[in-house]
């Protein structure tokens, strides 16, 4: 009776294995390489790397693209055979995704192995800035390349436990880093910020910091703090950087932000009431705020950084561009006020 009930459930569970989306089987694998150590080691010798140095990822130029390379382990083993210690390299690295097919992918951080300039000119590329390398590869690398490098980012800033001082261990696919003396198990950090694009009805505001390019404005933006609810947050950076009481947010969508270190950005409508015009700006954190007509919006969402400098050596106002959760913001709240008008 066992022998049979152990074969109907091996089989139903092998059904239910081939009923799973490509999506769902994905997900577990990739939870059972953080889960299991063996696995993980064993997935970095078939994988592929996404290469970084001193956090700026390599890119290479196509034409007028720019690609994000993945290499095999055998092109790494390659190239690290110019550092001592490659196999301790390798071990460095860490999981930031995988295939449909399940070839794990990691990022991994060479500065402390080899120049850049040696890695450049072997592999035909250069390691750029991420602050400019998220705007000009393709959308669909953009956030991998902000996750991968605040994973990193992360791991090189916690090296030592916080309660001995002692060195703490990474587990192979980076996921998170032990203190062996106090037990202590750190998890990559997160941070919560709350994006705000408040509106009066007809109007957005929008803002700008003394350290933004000359002309950009930007929804109102702030950390949470801690015991805050998303809601609370809202209304006390509202409060706080403009004066302004909020009546009524709404969710609109999530970000990773990899600035200043690894922020979730939580991007919210919010609706104050049409009689509180009046800004009183935070002048120790803004340069300028005010509110703008669907009209300046418009044009503004046409402009770039360029073509919004003036002769006089002023610039126009321009908004972040698509990448930036700020951007969705505003482009839905042009599309609700032409739907109201
Ligand atoms: N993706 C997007 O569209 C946008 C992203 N942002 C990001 O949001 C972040 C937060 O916006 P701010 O207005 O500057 O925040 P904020 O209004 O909370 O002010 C920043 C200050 O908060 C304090 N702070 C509290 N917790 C912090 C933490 N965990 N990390 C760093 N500082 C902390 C620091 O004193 C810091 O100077 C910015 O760093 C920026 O990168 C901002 C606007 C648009
Ligand atoms: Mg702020």
């Amino acid at each position: 009776m066992a022998a049979v009930y152990q074969a109907l459930h091996r089989r139903a569970s092998s059904l239910l294995c081939r009923l799973h989306s490509t999506y769902v089987r994905k997900m577990r694998y990739l939870n059972k390489l953080k889960e299991d150590d063996s696995l993980c080691r064993q997935a970095q010798t078939s994988g592929t790397f996404y290469l970084f140095h001193n956090l700026s990822p390599f890119l290479q130029k196509a034409g007028k693209k720019y690609l994000v390379p993945q290499l095999s382990a055998a092109e790494m083993r390659r190239i690290l055979e110019k550092s001592p210690e490659a196999e301790q390299w390798m071990e460095e690295s860490v999981l930031v995704g995988c295939s449909d097919e399940h070839i794990p992918h990691f990022a991994l951080d060479l500065a402390g192995a080899l120049e850049k300039s040696v890695i450049e000119s072997e592999l035909q590329g250069s390691f750029t800035d991420l602050r400019k390398a998220l705007f000009v590869v393709d959308g669909k690398d953009s956030p991998l390349l902000a996750s991968a490098q605040s994973l990193l980012r992360w791991h090189d800033s916690h090296q030592y436990c916080s309660k001995t001082g002692q060195p703490t261990q990474k587990n192979p696919a980076g996921s998170k880093r032990v203190c062996q003396a106090s037990g202590i198990t750190y998890y990559p950090q997160v941070s919560p910020v709350v994006i705000t694009l408040v509106s009066n009805g007809s109007r957005c505001l929008l803002a700008r910091q003394p350290s933004f390019p000359p002309g950009m404005f930007t929804a109102l933006s702030g950390f949470c703090d801690l015991g805050e609810t998303v809601e609370e947050a809202v209304r006390r950076e509202v409060a706080e950087e403009v004066g302004l009481e909020v009546e009524s947010l709404r969710y609109s969508a999530s970000q990773h932000w990899p600035f200043p270190s690894g922020s979730l950005m939580l991007g919210c409508h919010a609706l104050v009431g049409a009689q509180q015009a009046e800004i009183s700006m935070d002048s120790l954190e803004l340069e300028e705020a005010r509110w703008f007509g669907l009209e300046e919006i418009v044009e503004g969402l046409k402009r770039e950084p360029r073509s919004s400098k003036q002769d006089d050596g002023s610039s126009l106002p321009w908004f972040p561009p698509k990448q930036a959760i700020a951007h969705q913001l505003i482009r839905e709240w042009v599309r609700q006020q032409s739907a109201q008008a």
